[in-house]
């Protein structure tokens, strides 16, 4: 730089040199708002503007599902062994969850935050198969409903999560989609050795609409969580148990309720053998930790992205193929 240059410099008075600093970052700033803002879409700048803003109705939205019939959720609570047993019963549709459905497991769920007996939770679909996810009959007249949906099932399911309970998927028969999300949902998970487990939600044209990407990330790590959610691979029992997503695979034949009585027993002499109290404080202490990091955050963003796939080109395809995930 020439001596003259210098001088000016020098010579320039002290706030003219930073108003300059000041103006050249102000242009930096705002270049960069401008970018950032045409890098979205306005739709997608308005559903997570929405989305951050948006407290849902729960009541108006159990109000909602309640007119998609079909199924129940049955609950039974055993005072002696503190260890009850919630049963998804749609077995037509194989145990496929209606709105209706959906809004009595978030009742069931009321009823085990106050049980003060309970030690133990088994969570198990109606004869033999576990969940195939939501009922595609409710999801196809639903399309227009799906942020709500996922705000309701993610309240619901993150309350399952940190009941006071230590609870337990059973997984019979098939375990897709959405009831692979409800399966992340319990502490553990026990699967028959002919089960199947496959989280096929982008094969369906959309992401997980229940908040399984959160809890598996938490649950397996990053890598074991993309492996699940990009291959929508169907895993068998025994891969399932090698990737660490089933903690035991029951004995070989036995029948539904053999399978059942042998859950409750894996359940009972492994993590129900002390004080229902101290139990509850247990579970209470484990959930404390872990909701230190912030998932309530992660699973708002996971609402969002599936809001966006929701009633899309991708999912309404999926749904006119009437794809079977065997
Ligand atoms: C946010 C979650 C997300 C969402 O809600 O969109 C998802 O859950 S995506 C995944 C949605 N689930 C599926 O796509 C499953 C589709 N079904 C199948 O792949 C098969 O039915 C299977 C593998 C579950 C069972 O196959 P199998 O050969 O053993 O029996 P059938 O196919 O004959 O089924 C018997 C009977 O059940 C009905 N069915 C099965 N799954 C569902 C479902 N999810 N919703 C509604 N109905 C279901 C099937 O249609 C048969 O009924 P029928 O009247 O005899 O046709």
């Amino acid at each position: 730089m020439s001596s003259s240059s210098n001088q000016e410099n020098i010579n320039k008075p002290e706030g003219q040199s930073i108003l300059n600093v000041v103006l050249v970052f102000l242009i930096k700033m705002i270049t960069w708002i401008l970018k950032g803002v045409s890098r979205c879409t306005p739709h997608k700048v308005t559903s997570r503007l929405l989305s951050t803003f948006h407290q849902p109705d729960l009541k108006a939205i159990a109000k909602e599902l309640e007119n998609f019939p079909g199924g129940s959720i049955d609950l039974t609570k055993d005072n002696e062994t503190g260890i009850a047993v919630m049963v998804i019963n749609n077995p037509d549709k194989r145990n496929s969850l209606s709105g209706k459905m959906m809004v009595e497991m978030s009742e069931k769920v009321d009823q085990l935050e106050q049980w003060a007996q309970g030690k133990g939770l088994i969570l198990m679909g109606k004869d033999g198969s576990f969940c195939s996810g939501g009922d595609l009959a409710f999801v196809k007249k639903a399309l227009h409903y799906g942020a709500e949906m996922a705000a309701f099932q993610h309240h619901t399911l993150t309350r399952l999560h940190n009941l006071p309970l230590i609870s337990v998927a059973l997984l019979q028969g098939h375990t897709l989609g959405g009831g692979a999300e409800l399966s992340t949902a319990c502490d553990f998970r026990v699967m028959s050795t002919s089960g199947k487990i496959g989280f096929v939600q982008v094969k369906m044209g959309i992401t997980t609409g229940w908040g399984a990407t959160t809890r598996l990330v938490s649950l397996l790590g990053r890598k074991k969580a993309l492996q699940f959610l990009s291959s929508a691979k169907i895993m068998s029992a025994q891969e399932a148990h090698q990737e660490g997503l089933v903690d035991h695979i029951l004995q070989n034949s036995l029948s539904h309720n053999e399978e059942l009585e042998a859950c409750k027993q894996w359940l009972g002499l492994n993590y129900c053998n002390y004080d229902s109290n101290l139990l509850q404080a247990v579970k209470a202490l484990i959930v404390h930790c872990d909701s230190s990091k912030d998932t309530s955050k992660s699973l708002k963003y996971e609402r969002d992205v599936f809001a966006q796939f929701w009633g899309g080109p991708a999912q309404k395809a999926a749904l006119a193929a009437k794809i079977k995930h065997n």
